[in-house]
């Protein structure tokens, strides 16, 4: 099963990879996932397209007006100083076409949205001008510099030129990716079928909610953070539940999820205790290509392929370590992208800052830290970061009180309070 997969891209799985070159040797290794699917538009938010929409049609198609008022013919504005009498031949309502022509110095009474009469090329708003009546006729009285030449006008094709590329491959729709493509009359796209990730936490020690919580016994709480890290990413979760510290069951559940999954995300079981099996059956159904980053939270994070059967393309294994701060960390650190870049989707790193840190923090160069924290306004309008109190690896509180991460590079030594620092958001601002 193993041979197939050939040697692995470093010189020794057991080296301490920096997290630059963890996420480096990930990324290398990765190839996306083949088959596309056609939904209608109503169905694709969260999709990844898998072909350009190229517009059939300019957007919008015709020359229309911006604002309600009186479009004319910019020969006619009147020069500093004077005013312009225009007479008003027409009415034209959004969805009209005009018939008449319309003759110099005269205008029409346009809506927004309207197309524009041929030879009329600005719209003076109707609160900007005067209209008066003589002999029965409607006029309006312009005076000079309230409207330039073409003001007020939207061109044909502006928006998206016909042959354009309107959304690239890639993207994962959202509301106003859906709303251009509608703009261009197509009710279907063709979009990646959705990555199908397994999940499973692996220990003894954990009962699944609504069991009794024997002694010595925590509830699995990382398989719940996982998924819901997964869901937003609009992957296609297979639960695979708990499993026991136990190498044949463990060996049945991955084969399992090599049947029924893409990718395999576990949590536990990676560093060196007695009970940790999850590399050595990586290294038995498939490959390490490296288990040891240097960080923290997440040192001990494997990962490799696990083969993937008769002409089928590996299944990454990304093994999370147990402790569940570690846990998210690494998949915002190493899986997120990961599997943005699984399903064929633009990969879009967590936003990036650099803001001032109100914490001073310990720090010994030679690995990168993720500290907890909460980046807020200052007093003077400018961005600042606290940490979220204790900040030990097994502190839950400590991730859910947080909307970012303090990342403290690989070189980086201890941090003054007032410094600037790097963080990477996680879940906006508020
Ligand atoms: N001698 C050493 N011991 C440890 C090292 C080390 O380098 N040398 N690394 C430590 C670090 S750092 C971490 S992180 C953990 C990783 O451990 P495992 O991935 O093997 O995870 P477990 O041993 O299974 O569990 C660790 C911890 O997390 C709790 N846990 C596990 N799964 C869940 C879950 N689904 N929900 C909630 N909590 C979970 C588990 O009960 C343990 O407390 O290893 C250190 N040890
Ligand atoms: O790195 Mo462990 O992930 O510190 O708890
Ligand atoms: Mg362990």
């Amino acid at each position: 099963m193993t041979a197939a997969l050939g040697p692995s891209p470093l010189i020794s799985g057991d080296a301490h990879l920096s997290v630059d070159q963890a996420r480096a040797t990930i990324a290398n290794a990765l190839q996306p996932i083949h088959g596309d699917e056609v939904v209608a538009l109503h169905q694709a938010l969260g999709r990844v397209l898998a072909e350009p929409v190229i517009s059939p049609i300019d957007v919008p198609a015709h020359d229309n007006s911006a604002m309600d008022g009186y479009a004319f013919a910019s020969t006619d504005l009147p020069g500093s100083g004077q005013v312009a009498d225009l007479r008003v031949v027409a009415t034209l309502h959004a969805g009209d076409m005009p018939t008449v022509p319309v003759p110099p110095g005269g205008c029409v009474r346009i809506m927004t949205g309207a197309v524009m009469p041929s030879g009329l090329d600005t719209v003076v708003p109707q609160e900007l001008c005067q209209t008066v009546e003589r002999d029965g006729q409607p006029w309006i009285t312009l005076a000079a510099g309230v409207v330039q030449p073409g003001e007020n006008r939207r061109l044909a094709g502006e928006d998206l030129a016909r042959g354009k590329p309107a959304v690239p491959a890639g993207r994962r729709l959202r509301p106003a990716e859906l709303g251009l493509i509608a703009s261009l009359g197509i009710g279907q796209v063709t979009v990646r079928r959705r990555l199908k990730v397994a999940v499973f936490s692996t220990g003894n020690e954990l009962r699944s909610l609504g069991e009794p919580l024997d002694p010595g016994c925590i509830y699995d709480s990382n398989r719940h953070t996982l998924i819901g890290a997964l869901q937003r990413l609009g992957v296609e979760v297979v639960d695979l539940g708990l499993v026991r510290d136990d190498p044949a069951a463990l060996e049945a559940t991955l084969r399992r999820a090599v049947a029924e999954a893409d990718a395999v995300l576990t949590s536990g079981g990676v560093s060196v205790g007695d009970a940790d099996h999850t590399r050595a059956l990586l290294a038995q159904l498939g490959r390490v290509d490296f288990w040891k980053v240097a960080m923290r939270p997440g040192r001990p994070f494997a990962f490799g392929p696990l083969a993937g059967g008769d002409g089928q393309p590996p299944r990454w294994l990304f093994a999370l370590p147990g402790n569940p701060v570690a846990s998210l960390v690494t998949f915002y650190a190493f899986v997120r992208e990961a599997l943005q870049q699984l399903g064929g989707a633009e990969v879009q790193p967590l936003p990036t800052l650099r803001v001032r840190c109100e914490t001073p923090i310990r720090k010994r160069p030679g690995r990168t830290e993720f500290q907890r924290g909460i980046v807020a306004r200052s007093a003077d309008g400018g961005w600042s970061v606290r940490l979220t109190g204790a900040q030990g690896a097994g502190i839950l509180r400590s991730m859910s009180e947080a909307n970012a991460l303090v990342v403290l590079g690989h070189e980086q030594a201890s941090v003054a309070s007032g410094e600037q620092v790097e963080v990477w958001l996680f879940d906006g601002l508020v």
